[in-house]
């Protein structure tokens, strides 16, 4: 299968983040809510009782109304934090507990041990495009890949906007693919 060169890959990235800017406030707070109906709805919703998810950052869709449900529902949360050489590995998230910004401004926890990707029974990874096939591009740091190279029965749920679907997407060698794709619309099984 052909690499597209990075160059490509920045020109896309560009692209969907200009698409993404285009939700207004009043269609992210809707999408917020939307996504919490169709996963809480669904069949992963009741084995998936550690859970990460991620704060919001820029224009991403939130996952703050799936932390709410999580948290009525009794389940432990986890939220990603960033090491150097582009690690990345999960910390519990308590409702209250601290937290601290990261180097790119988003808030991890400040306390508690790393947990592995594995450990986990379901993540909602963030997007920035996306298809049907589950191949999805993130920020460009290839955190999540790294991070998500040695699971075998955690659920994925990549989540993002239906405006980022992105057919043009081949896998690179290093993707992990997403078991579902999570948008403002639908949770999308994939192929
Ligand atoms: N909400 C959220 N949390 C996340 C991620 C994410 O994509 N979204 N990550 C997913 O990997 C990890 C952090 N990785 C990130 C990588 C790049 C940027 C970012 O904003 N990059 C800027 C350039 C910043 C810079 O150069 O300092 C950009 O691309 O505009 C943010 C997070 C872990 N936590
Ligand atoms: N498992 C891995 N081991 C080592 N390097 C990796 C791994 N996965 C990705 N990389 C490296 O990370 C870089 C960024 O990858 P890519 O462009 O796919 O990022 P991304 O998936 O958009 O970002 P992220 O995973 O942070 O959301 C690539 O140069 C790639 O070589």
């Amino acid at each position: 299968m052909q690499t597209p060169p990075d160059t490509d890959k920045s020109a896309l990235r560009t692209q969907l983040k200009q698409r993404r800017a285009g939700v207004s406030d009043s269609q992210q707070r809707q999408a917020c809510e939307a996504i919490a109906r169709h996963l809480v709805g669904s069949a992963l919703w009741p084995d998936a009782t550690r859970i990460a998810l991620y704060l919001p950052h820029n224009a991403e869709i939130s996952p703050l109304a799936v932390a709410d449900a999580a948290r009525d529902a009794g389940k432990t949360l986890f939220l990603p934090v960033v090491g150097d050489n582009h690690a990345l590995c999960f910390k519990a998230w308590p409702a209250g507990s601290e937290l601290r910004p990261n180097r790119f401004g988003i808030p991890e926890p400040a306390a508690g041990g790393p947990v592995l990707a594995e450990a986990l029974d379901c993540i909602l990874v963030p997007l920035l495009g996306w298809n049907r096939r589950g191949v999805r591009l993130g920020m460009g740091g290839g955190y999540y890949d790294r991070a998500l190279a040695a699971i075998s029965d955690t659920t994925l749920v990549g989540v993002g906007y239906a405006c980022q679907e992105c057919d043009t997407l081949s896998p690179e060698a290093w993707d992990v693919s997403m078991n579902y794709i999570l948008t403002e619309q639908t949770l999308i099984a994939c192929d």
